[in-house]
């Protein structure tokens, strides 16, 4: 049997644009997504699936039948979100507030008065304000932990219009994180949303996965990701200033709640297959991976530089998303990423270790995740959750050993001293999986789309033994063993 702490907590993770749209009334068209997945031109090189977020899980409809279903299977937190475009359809850029910069640029405050609070109000969707609060309550009020995360990824169109910034290139176009006007406009929507929303919440978090933002973003044109404007140089911009917009919500959430804020990170185990590699690869974790938690913990990282007063310390918890390894060896001379292990393995099938893939080709590889949480503990001390962990398993081959296995590392974390708040699972139900539409299922629940009827998968089940038990009893114990599953 092994235990989890009493107050630890069990649930799984959405976000808006991914569950929200599926019946009529709930479409947000006016975001860089919305247009992104729509784009014909992108439908037709296959950039992006051709699938349709307003064809969706519709949980803006039926929140509270999945509600139902969260309780019965044993959850008790819930990590949720609030459409940036739907709050603010129409552009925020003309309410005043106090914005000041150091010598070098650098937004260091933007203080939002109640005064702005009001004019935001005068551009908001109220009525959309008004549903999150029944969202949220209608879980809150079954005595359950709610975390509001206020961005991942959509941005209005009135800040990033992707189609354009591709077309004519940034200077021309909004181009949402490569502008710093984006900083202040974040601000706002946060101090807005901690205003109204304060009473809604446990805790905060600014941004789901910056970095899949500004690396897909900008450096990687075929992830399927907007704008797909490829420029190592948009990427460190996107960067710096997704660092800043984390830092600026995070003071204005303060100015209206004392409750902890946070951010939620796409964490990998970076995993040298050779010992002779394992300091190259270290430096490599803390150089890319850690360095933005660093810069707005510790106030410096190569990105920010050193003693940055108006970033450190702006950081209650992280949020870790963990699915799978990068692995690295040398080649050639040089420490590089393999393919044919972790995110590179093969779809459906088994990753050079021999351990199985996800439908996404992602391989099986739970003990990254003890790895990255006692090297997360080691670095910032900071009380975790984590915020998504789940694979891509439509037939629900592997789904019941991918849970048991990283709940088992999550338990070795907790036991090496890692203060472990919670696992949320990605994701209750089937959902609409960005570039790839309805392709990738990731639900605990099968959805039928045209239905929209929620189908038990067997993991729910296995799922709900260990929720409802805060532990994984001996007779599921045997799940974390991956032996049976090797390519033989
Ligand atoms: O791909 C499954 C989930 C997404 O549905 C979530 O929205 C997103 O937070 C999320 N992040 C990751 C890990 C990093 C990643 C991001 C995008 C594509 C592939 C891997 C996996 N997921």
């Amino acid at each position: 049997m092994y235990k989890f702490p009493r107050d630890f907590v069990f649930g799984y993770s959405w976000s808006g644009f991914q569950f929200e749209m599926g019946l009529k009334g709930s479409e947000v068209p006016n975001s860089d997504w919305w247009v992104w997945v729509h784009d014909m031109e992108n439908i037709m090189t296959g950039l992006v699936s051709g699938d349709l977020p307003e064809n969706g899980p519709a949980y803006w409809h039926l929140y509270s039948k999945d509600h139902d279903m969260a309780e019965k299977l044993g959850m008790d937190a819930i990590r949720g979100g609030i459409e940036w475009a739907r709050i603010f359809p129409e552009p925020t850029f003309d309410v005043r507030v106090t914005v000041e910069r150091d010598e070098e640029g650098r937004i260091t405050s933007v203080d939002v008065p109640e005064s702005a609070i009001e004019e935001l109000e005068k551009r908001a969707n109220l009525e959309a304000l008004e549903h999150y609060k029944r969202i949220y309550s209608d879980w809150r009020e079954r005595g359950k932990v709610f975390i509001l995360n206020l961005y991942h990824w959509p941005l209005p169109l009135w800040l990033h219009d992707p189609i354009k910034v591709r077309r004519f290139g940034p200077d021309r176009a909004p181009s949402g994180w490569l502008d710093d006007r984006s900083v202040v406009e974040f601000a706002k929507f946060a101090a807005f949303v901690a205003y109204h929303l304060n009473d809604f919440v446990d805790s905060w978090s600014t941004m789901n996965e910056p970095n899949v933002v500004y690396e897909n973003g900008y450096g990687r044109p075929n992830s399927g990701f907007p704008p797909g404007y490829l420029s190592f140089e948009a990427v460190e911009k996107a960067k710096l200033n997704l660092i800043y917009a984390h830092a600026r919500a995070y003071d204005a959430i303060k100015e209206f709640s004392e409750k902890p804020v946070g951010v939620i990170y796409a964490y990998t185990w970076l995993d040298p297959l050779s010992e002779e590699i394992a300091e190259d690869v270290r430096k490599i974790r803390e150089n890319e991976l850690y360095s933005f938690v660093d810069s707005v913990h510790f106030g410096e990282s190569r990105t920010v530089g050193e003693g940055r007063e108006e970033l450190k310390g702006r950081v209650d918890w992280l949020g870790v998303n963990y699915y799978s390894r990068i692995a690295f060896d040398r080649v050639n001379g040089h420490v590089v990423p393999l393919p044919g292990y972790g995110f590179s393995g093969v779809r459906k099938g088994y990753a050079k270790s021999g351990r199985p893939c996800s439908d996404f080709g992602w391989e099986i590889y739970p003990e990254g995740l003890e790895k990255l949480l006692r090297e997360l503990n080691e670095r910032y001390g900071l009380p975790m959750m984590i915020t998504e962990n789940g694979m891509a398993d439509e037939a629900d081959r592997y789904r019941s050993y991918y849970l048991v296995s990283h709940l088992r590392a999550i338990h070795s974390a907790i036991e090496a001293g890692a203060d472990i708040r919670g696992y949320l699972h990605w994701s209750l139900t089937d959902n609409y999986e960005w570039a790839k539409g309805f392709q990738m299922k990731f639900g605990l629940l099968k959805v039928d789309w045209e239905s929209k009827r929620r189908y038990i998968r067997p993991s729910a089940l296995v799922f709900k033994e260990i929720a409802t038990q805060k532990a994984i009893p001996e007779e599921l114990s045997h799940l974390s063993d991956l032996r049976p599953l090797l390519q033989d």
